[in-house]
């Protein structure tokens, strides 16, 4: 009883907090974000939208609604004129979901039992799925020494008493069958009992709503409303003026363009829904490695079973409820489950993994204890149905036009109706056959009453004409379509789009921030060329040359500092290779090493994992003799410096100091030829300086300096073909294509004139070639300036990325980025969300990036990226085409009604015309976009 209590008192805490946490997938905490809740205390709506720096006053000039908070965009929208909110906002942020998801989530972390109980009652009945045992199975699940309801309730209790009692996850994995170094064996057999006892990794998923229910919604339109109302007194006057036979004309053609109207709205409504599904379907499944029967293999998250063991890395998404087997600075942001950005860490003493949360730091191994509805995740998911919905830029100024226009047509039709019962009652106006329609005392009340309603309908035909109530539908029209064309164009197959606004804002971008590796590159590395102490190795993986004392120390540190694994089948097939292509070349040109063998001879104590901030990573060990060695591993120039000695060919010490120049020369030479250089240092330590008890062993800060250089290798990453005609492309677009890479300078400028981002020698001088931290050492200011210049900057650090983009979107630059997020998730996380557009890696990108950015690109290909610039801007001048035509619609069609009214009393487009446009126009629109779509595909 007092667990629940305790649930309820945090959820009322959440709710608390809540308000202020706006993306409830946020990696961190977004710093702007709370900044944002306060000044909204002040009770300044409007003012928010200029906290992107804007000095426009324009209350619609919105440059990001990416992020903008729930609270923030309600009251933009009450701030706007709306006469049919349903159509104006179809489409964008459905704002009540928001909220409701927010409840959802409180909900089932406070009563996820009764919560999946009723679930599965809900799915026993329509006998849709079934997921595992019922929902009261027993104790002890056929081959399994731990049941289904067991392991679920320690998981989602967080319960570390029954974990000790089931012996630590060393018990639970003998209870699970699970190899905690190998994984599950993996066959077909094996999953399928796992499945059947423990349940798939999958949720039932909120169906989507029939086409019924777009019918139905698709008539509460105030528009509509109106005209259904007009076509009721029209039919009634005309009936009553002209006779049964004549007089139902009016009536029933308006009812006919309504129901028009209907029809048409509801299936594009009905197609654009089913268009998200598709896309959310596509976006949950995600692919991620895991390792079976000791090896690694990527499968799809729903397949993940129980027991599966699973590496996590910074920026994956933990798949499955689960417990940590190891981890190193492994820290978890649970924002996603818990609505509070808060980074947890997690070791033995906190040793339990939520599904859907983020890893934001290190790596580390779980075991998967819970999947599907037996998480709490399953069950959000579950029950809510995830948005694509947003505002676009585009929609929010279209809005704000819009609604100036209904205004400005109100008052117009207000006058007009202020003038002509004025003098209708004045008696000024005249029947056709010459006689006063209006005389005081002599024209019956029931005569008068229509003479008014009359009048009313040309006002009403006036606001109806006025409201453009199409703009902001048709934009989320357009994207939607070309989103559509976009996915059915072979062309374009390897993009993903995951916002709509992305179309949008991609087509006027200026300029396109790329990171090197990988979108620019190809991202297959392999070792060229190799010092193994202060000799050159030739051929670089020659393996009789590692054999040294000091090929010795260089094979343990290789095989023990690595993110990576060696698979060497039994069977004799070839040797699989896994971790990311740095590690992968690295772990393929010292592959003559025994890497099981060399493995199991000494014992790891301490990690520190690689991070793209410190560009090294390093292990400290405890060999089989108990010695301690450090090793590490990274960007060459940066661990030459911290090297105070080398091992010569016979493994004697000597002093680096006579041969500094000799290395530095080595890796600037390496790096010229576009080389991505690492070096591999070790020294040995004392095992009584080893921190002894776990706490203060996982917040050691592993020595790094007085190293041994043991040896610097070069990289080589080719660059991808048809970059360089993609980089001319954008160049001759206007669309400047900049360089950010963690890779040293020379590197970077080697790749860069290879791809032509640099055009010649000439043009690599400082502001255009830059560090990385000589641009963080500038001022704010000074940065805006130089930002616009910086071609290429190199050895940078996360941050600094993000520096840029600031620092070029203040310059009034429409900036895309692209990154991967490996190493570098959560401040890409961030720089995503601020550059004006976010593409992500779909090969090499982690969940984190792809999840915050707009558009995937599937295929890593920097070629790709053009593409999207060149469809997004066709789509930018289809919507501007669009508008036009639109406006000009509206303001002649309200002209033409307010100078016929005034003058001869009645209107020459009255509600039919105008009724009948407007499904003209959906339809027109259609057609339109058709043709254009492709037309102006050339206009890059
Ligand atoms: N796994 C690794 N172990 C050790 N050093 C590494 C590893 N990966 C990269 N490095 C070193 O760190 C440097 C930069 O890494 P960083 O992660 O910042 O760049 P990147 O993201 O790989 O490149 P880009 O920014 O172009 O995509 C590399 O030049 C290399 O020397
Ligand atoms: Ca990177």
């Amino acid at each position: 009883m007092k667990g629940i209590e305790e649930e309820e008192a945090k959820s009322k805490e959440e709710r608390m907090t809540t308000r202020s946490s706006c993306s409830s997938n946020g990696l961190l905490p977004s710093s702007a974000s709370p900044k944002k809740t306060d000044d909204l205390e002040v009770g300044q709506p409007i003012k928010e939208f200029e906290l992107d720096g804007d000095d426009d006053d324009d209350p619609f000039d919105i440059a990001h609604t990416k992020n903008a908070p729930l609270e923030i965009l309600r009251r933009w929208r009450q701030a706007a004129l709306v006469l049919n909110a349903s159509r104006r906002f179809r489409y964008t942020l459905d704002l009540k979901k928001e909220e409701e998801k927010e409840q959802r989530r409180r909900m089932v972390r406070s009563h996820a039992q009764v919560i999946r109980a009723a679930l599965l009652f809900r799915l026993a009945g329509e006998r849709q799925i079934v997921l595992g045992p019922s929902a009261t199975p027993p104790t002890v699940t056929g081959d399994y020494a731990i049941g289904l309801e067991e392991l679920a309730s320690m998981t989602r209790d967080h319960n570390i008493y029954s974990l000790q009692q089931c012996g630590g996850v060393k018990g639970l994995s003998n209870m699970l069958k699970t190899n905690l170094a190998t994984g599950i064996v993996g066959d077909e057999n094996d999953l399928i009992k796992r499945m059947n006892t423990f349940g798939t990794n999958r949720y039932p998923q909120k169906k989507g709503r029939s086409f019924l229910r777009f019918l139905w919604e698709a008539w509460q339109d105030l528009t509509l409303i109106i005209l259904i109302v007009a076509a009721i007194a029209s039919l009634g006057l005309g009936i009553k003026t002209e006779g049964l036979s004549h007089g139902w004309y009016d009536g029933v053609s308006i009812s006919f363009a309504v129901m028009l109207v209907i029809i048409v709205t509801a299936v594009s409504d009905y197609r654009q829904s089913l268009q998200f599904q598709n896309l959310n379907k596509e976006k949950q499944n995600i692919q991620l490695e895991v390792m079976r029967g000791g090896r690694i293999m990527k499968i799809s998250i729903f397949d993940i079973v129980v027991g599966d063991v699973v590496p996590l890395r910074i920026g994956d998404q933990v798949p499955a409820d689960g417990i940590l087997i190891t981890g190193h600075s492994l820290a978890i942001d649970e924002s996603s489950m818990t609505g509070e950005s808060k980074i947890v860490h997690k070791d033995q003493n906190a040793p339990f993994l939520m599904s859907g949360c983020k890893v934001a730091d290190g790596i580390g191994t779980m075991l998967v204890t819970g999947v599907g509805i037996n998480t709490e995740w399953g069950l959000l998911m579950a029950s809510i149905s995830e948005d694509t919905g947003e505002e676009t830029p585009l929609q929010v100024r279209l809005n704000g036009l819009a609604t100036f226009i209904g205004i400005a047509g109100l008052a117009v039709a207000l006058s007009v109706l202020a003038v002509l019962l004025g003098r209708y009652f004045t008696g000024n106006t005249k029947n056709p056959d010459g006689s006063v329609q209006f005389t005081k005392g002599e024209t019956t009340v029931s005569k008068a009453v229509d003479g008014v309603i009359k009048i009313l309908t040309i006002a009403v035909t006036i606001v109806v004409v006025a409201v453009p109530e199409g703009l902001p539908l048709a934009v989320t029209l357009t994207l939607a379509y070309s989103m559509r064309k976009m996915m059915a164009d072979k062309a374009l197959a390897n993009i993903q789009v995951r916002r709509l606004s992305a179309c949008e804002t991609m087509g006027s971008s200026t300029t396109i921030c790329s990171d090197k590796t990988g979108t620019l590159t190809l991202n297959q590395m392999t070792v060229v060329e190799a010092y193994v102490g202060n000799q050159k190795i030739n051929p670089p993986d020659d393996p009789s040359q590692l054999q040294s004392e000091a090929g010795f120390l260089l094979c343990e540190g290789i095989a023990q500092n690595t993110t990576g694994n060696v698979f060497v089948p039994k069977d004799g097939g070839d040797v699989e290779i896994s971790g990311s292509p740095t590690e992968k070349a690295i772990l393929s040109w010292a592959l003559g090493m025994k890497f099981d063998v060399l493995r199991a001879e000494s014992k790891i104590l301490h990690v520190f994992p690689f991070n793209s901030e410190k560009k090294r990573g390093g292990v400290a060990i405890q060999t089989a003799d108990s010695k301690v060695h450090i090793h590490w591993k990274g960007a060459a120039e940066m661990v030459l410096a911290s090297c105070t000695g080398y091992l010569d060919s016979n493994g004697s010490l000597q002093s680096i100091d006579k041969e500094m120049d000799f290395f530095k020369v080595a890796i600037d030479d390496m790096a010229a030829c576009s080389l991505r250089c690492v070096a591999i240092a070790y020294r040995p330590y004392e095992l009584d300086k080893v921190p002894t008890d776990e706490e203060s062993l996982g917040k050691w800060v592993l020595p790094e300096d007085e190293l041994v250089l043991l040896a610097i290798v070069g990289i080589k990453d080719p660059c991808r073909p048809g970059v360089k005609d993609a980089v001319r492309i954008c160049t001759a677009a206007g669309v400047k294509v900049r360089m950010v890479t963690g890779d040293n300078i020379q590197t970077a400028k080697a790749i860069a004139l290879e791809c032509g981002i640099l055009s010649s020698r000439a043009d690599a001088t400082e502001p255009n070639i830059i560090e990385g931290k000589v641009f963080r050492a500038y001022s704010e200011k000074e940065r805006e300036i130089i930002a616009k210049k910086i071609t290429v900057m190199g050895r940078s650090s996360p941050n600094d990325k993000l520096l840029l983009v600031q620092a070029l979107r203040k310059g009034g630059e429409v900036v895309a980025v692209t990154g991967d997020g490996t190493n570098d998730a959560p401040a890409l996380h961030e720089t995503i969300t601020k550059a004006d557009i976010g593409l992500s890696m779909g090969i090499q990108g982690t969940e984190v990036a792809k999840e915050s950015s707009d558009i995937v690109i599937l295929d890593d290909n920097f070629a790709s990226v053009v593409k999207v610039v060149r469809w997004g801007r066709s789509v930018y001048a289809n919507i501007q085409k669009f508008i036009q035509f639109q406006l000009t619609v509206n303001v002649g069609a309200l002209v033409i009604n307010v100078v016929a009214a005034v003058s001869s009393g009645d209107v020459p487009l009255n509600t039919v015309q105008v009724s009948l446009s407007l499904s003209l126009i959906c339809i027109l629109f259609q057609l339109i976009m058709l043709i254009l779509a492709y037309a102006s595909i050339c206009l890059l």
